[in-house]
Order: C-alpha cells, then structure tokens, then sequence
C-alpha cells in the first residue's frame, strides 16, 4: 500500500492531528513525534507537504487563507519544506496547489512592503529571492496545479516551475502586475518571463501589467494546458508520470544547463537587488503607491 508520509515541517491542527499522523503512518510514539519535534510553529503553518514515497511525488498545498498571501511565515515555511524535499531521496517531483478556494497566491503579502523600514525590507526581499531561487533551480520536476487567481508572487511560482496547468475558468487570472501595484519586478524574475513568453510578449506583460484570463494565459503560452478545476490536481500527477520516464540524471541535468544564465546573473546580483529593493520600497513615494493599492483592494469589498 501506498504509505503517504506527512512531511511538513509543520502542521496545521497541532497535537491532535500529530497524533492521528502518527497513528496514520503506523508509528508508535509515547509522544505526539511531530508535534514533539516542531511544536514552535505547528498553529502558524501557511504550507502544507505530502510526500508519497511510494511515487516519489510531494504535494506542497499553500493553505494561508484569505489569499495565500506571502509574508514573512510563508516565504519561511516554504524555505523550510523546499530544503527538505530537495534532500529526500524518496522525493523526484514536486506538485504546488492551493487549498484557498479560487486562490493560487495573491503573491506577495503587500503589509510586509508597506510602512516598514529598510531593515525589515532586506530581510523580507532575502527571503523572496530565496523562494524564487530554490524553486528555479530545483533539482525536482516540479509542477504548478494552478487553481485560482495567481497574480505577481503567485505567478512567480509558476513560471519558476517546469510545468503549468490551470483551472479552465475564465474569471481566474495569472500575470505579473506588479507595475499596477507601483512596484517593480526584478530583474531575474523578468529573466525568467521572458523564457517563457519571449522578449515582445513579456515587455508588454510587465508594461501594462497585464492579468491574464486562463483561456487568455494559454493562448500566449503562460500556462501550457487547461484543465477543468477538479481535474487540476489528477492531471498535474499524470504529468508527472511522463516526467518521470526521462532518467533523473540527464533530466536534471538539462535543466540546470537551461537555467544556468539566468541563475549565475542571479547569483551575482542578488546583494545589489536587494539594496536596490530596500531603496525603492522604502521611498516616500513607493510608498504612497502601495498605500493607494492597498487601500483599493479594501474598498473593493465595500
Ligand atoms: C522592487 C521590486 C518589487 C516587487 C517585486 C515583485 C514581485 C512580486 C510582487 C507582488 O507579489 S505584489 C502583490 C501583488 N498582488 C496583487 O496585486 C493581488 C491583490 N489581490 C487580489 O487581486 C485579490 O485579492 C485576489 C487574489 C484576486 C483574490 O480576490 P478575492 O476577492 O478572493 O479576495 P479579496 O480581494 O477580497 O482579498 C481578501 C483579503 O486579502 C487582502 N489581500 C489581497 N491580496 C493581498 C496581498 N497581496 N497582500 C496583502 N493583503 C492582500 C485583501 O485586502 C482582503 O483583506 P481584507 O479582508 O482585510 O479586506
């Protein structure tokens, strides 16, 4: 039988659900062992991991309602359950989906950009680029099963992965905007768009800061096929079935060959890019952007 390992870091129900996790996988434990060992975090849990030894795939499910938003939580959560995966032997394929209904991500969690200070800025951007970073250069295949809107941060974790399949529903959008927020995508995370779209597609993209609908995200190759949304997750796996059938090794090595400009730029910019990010961010007038952009998303509601 298939035994399905809980692998995260940290889980959402705390020591009861440790409990049943432990008796789920058939261990006997005096003590609740997860909860025991990660107790510290085990409310604040914004990712949830699942790997299945028994097919090498782990579904990492971004459960930080209302928006799956990125703060400081997630982006270390995610950090965390990346390092973990890519050191598990037992782990060839990585799947990202959301458990927030008709969310993705809505990318990066704007309180964490607005009204504070360089210092939390450095610490904030280190911490993006290292989610980026880590997923980019996976040695996992690694899947995006995009079943909500997935603006700006959402979008990056899918056009850091290998494959994207998104729910066929039209009110679903995916795409950089960030220049709508008043901000700026970096410069690697634009490297990346424009292997994906090309370069005229992807400068129009960031220019009008353009949210695509799904059937919209395909037609420009932004995502690579639609699904309908309870058929996300099963095609996600089946796709990773043919992954699988190219050796590791040579897969792997494809990839990083592929990626290697874009990382090595990166790696030798990342100390730049963040003081640029501290700079900008911090700005009266960035500031002020971010707080009229804020201020909308609320109003929306009202
Ligand atoms: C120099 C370099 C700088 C930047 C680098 C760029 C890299 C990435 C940048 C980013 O990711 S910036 C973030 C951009 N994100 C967005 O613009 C998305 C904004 N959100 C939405 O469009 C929608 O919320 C939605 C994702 C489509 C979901 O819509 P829904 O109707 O389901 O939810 P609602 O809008 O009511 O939101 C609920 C709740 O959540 C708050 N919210 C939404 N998004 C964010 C966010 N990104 N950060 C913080 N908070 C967010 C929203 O205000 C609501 O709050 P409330 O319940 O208190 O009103």
């Amino acid at each position: 039988m298939a035994s399905v390992l809980r692998h995260s870091a940290k889980f959402t129900s705390g020591i009861s659900s440790s409990l049943a996790a432990c008796a789920r996988n058939g261990t006997a434990c005096a003590f609740p062992c997860h909860a025991f060992r990660h107790r510290n975090s085990s409310t604040s849990s914004k990712i949830r991991v699942d790997l299945d030894s028994s097919t090498g795939v782990a579904v990492m499910t971004l459960q930080g309602p209302p928006v799956n938003s990125m703060c400081m939580d997630f982006l270390t959560d995610f950090a965390i359950s990346m390092e973990k995966l890519e050191l598990d032997k037992n782990c060839r394929g990585l799947i990202l989906t959301s458990a927030v209904p008709k969310v993705f991500s809505a990318g990066l969690d704007i309180m964490e950009m607005y009204g504070k200070g360089p210092e939390h800025a450095t610490v904030f951007w280190r911490a993006v680029q290292e989610m980026w970073f880590k997923l980019y250069s996976s040695n996992m295949v690694t899947i995006a099963a995009v079943n909500g809107s997935s603006p700006a941060g959402g979008c990056l974790l899918a056009l850091s992965s290998d494959y994207r399949i998104m729910a066929d529903n039209p009110r679903y959008v995916i795409g950089l905007n960030e220049a709508q927020v008043g901000i700026v995508a970096p410069f690697w995370l634009k490297d990346n768009m424009v292997q994906t779209l090309g370069h005229r597609q992807t400068e129009k993209s960031l220019q009008l800061a353009q949210l695509y609908s799904a059937p919209d995200a395909l037609k420009i190759g932004l995502v690579d096929k639609l699904v309908p949304e309870e058929k996300v997750l099963s095609t996600a796996t089946e796709t990773m079935a043919k992954w699988f059938s190219i050796p590791d090794h040579s897969r792997q090595i494809t990839k990083s060959m592929m990626r290697k400009q874009t990382i090595d730029k990166f790696l030798s910019n990342r100390e730049t890019d963040i003081n640029n990010f501290a700079n900008f961010v911090t700005k009266d007038s960035i500031q002020k952007s971010l707080g009229t952009y804020l201020a909308k998303l609320k109003k929306k509601k009202a």
